[in-house]
C-alpha cells in the first residue's frame, strides 16, 4: 500500500454530536479518504448527479457551493433514516470564472491555461443534518491559491496522465508536482474537497450553529 500524502496526516476528528451514524452524501474519493484518514467510520452514500442542477442567474462561487451541498444533503437525506448526514461541493475561481470539473481533456485545457501563473481561489460548501433532530448547517471555506506558470509540455504532459478528471479547477493540489501554493487559508483539505478543520468546528458547536429545517424541505 502507498504511504498516505503529507495533507492526510494529522487531521482533526470530533465526535458526531447526534450519536447517529455519519453518512457521507458524496462519490469523491477524496472526501472519503480524507475522513478515513482523521478516524470517522462512515458510510458512502453518493447524491444523485441530478442533485446538481439549476444554474440560477448571476450566482456567486460561494452561493454556488452552499446550494450545491445542500441539494446534495437533501437529496440523500430523502432516502436515509437516522443519519447525521455530510454533502460538499468544491469549485475554483479565477477572476470572474467558475470552475466546475472539466467536461473532457479540451475543457480542463482550457482551465489549466487560465489558471497558469495565476492567483486564484478554491471554495468548498458543506452541509451537515442530522435527519433524528432535523437539523442542518451549511457553511463555506475560502482558499486563496497561486499557480505557476506553466509551458506547453507540462500542460500536455498533466492532461496525458489523466488525473485532471473529476477535479474542479482541472487540476489536483494533491497531484504530486508543486505547481500551487496556498497563499491564504491554508486546509489542504478544503483545497482537495472538504475542509476537515472546519468539519471538527461544526461537529462540536452543531447544537448553536444548527437551524431547525421546515419538513417540507425533505
Ligand atoms: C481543487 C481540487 C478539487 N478536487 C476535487 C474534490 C472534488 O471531488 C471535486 C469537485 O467535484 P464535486 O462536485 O465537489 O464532488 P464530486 O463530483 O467529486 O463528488 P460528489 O458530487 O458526489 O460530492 O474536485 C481535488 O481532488 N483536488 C483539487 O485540488
Amino acid at each position: 500500500m502507498s504511504e498516505p500524502l503529507p495533507l492526510m496526516k494529522g487531521l482533526p476528528r470530533a465526535k458526531i454530536p447526534t450519536g447517529e451514524p455519519l453518512v457521507l452524501a458524496s462519490g469523491s474519493p477524496r472526501r472519503a479518504e480524507l475522513l478515513r484518514a482523521a478516524g470517522y467510520d462512515f458510510e458512502v452514500c453518493p447524491a444523485a448527479d441530478t442533485a446538481e442542477c439549476g444554474v440560477p442567474y448571476k450566482e456567486t462561487a460561494v452561493e454556488m457551493v452552499a446550494r450545491l451541498a445542500f441539494q446534495k444533503a437533501v437529496d440523500v437525506v430523502r432516502r436515509r433514516k437516522r443519519s447525521f448526514i455530510l454533502a460538499a461541493d468544491t469549485l475554483a475561481a479565477c477572476g470572474d470564472r467558475i470552475l466546475g470539473k472539466p467536461k473532457d481533456r479540451d475543457d480542463a485545457e482550457s482551465m489549466l491555461r487560465l489558471l497558469s501563473g495565476q492567483k486564484h481561489e478554491v471554495f468548498t460548501g458543506v452541509c451537515v443534518w442530522s435527519t433524528g433532530t432535523d437539523q442542518c448547517y451549511v457553511d463555506v471555506v475560502r482558499s486563496r491559491l497561486q499557480m505557476s506558470r506553466l509551458d506547453n509540455e507540462e500542460i500536455e504532459e498533466y492532461l496525458d496522465g489523466g488525473k485532471w478528471q473529476g477535479k474542479a479547477g482541472g487540476f489536483g493540489y494533491q497531484d504530486d508536482n508543486d505547481w500551487i501554493e496556498i497563499v491564504e487559508n491554508d486546509s489542504e483539505s478544503n483545497v482537495v474537497g472538504l475542509p476537515m478543520e472546519r468539519f471538527a468546528e461544526i461537529l462540536e458547536n452543531f447544537a448553536k450553529l444548527a437551524d431547525k429545517v421546515q419538513k417540507e424541505v425533505r
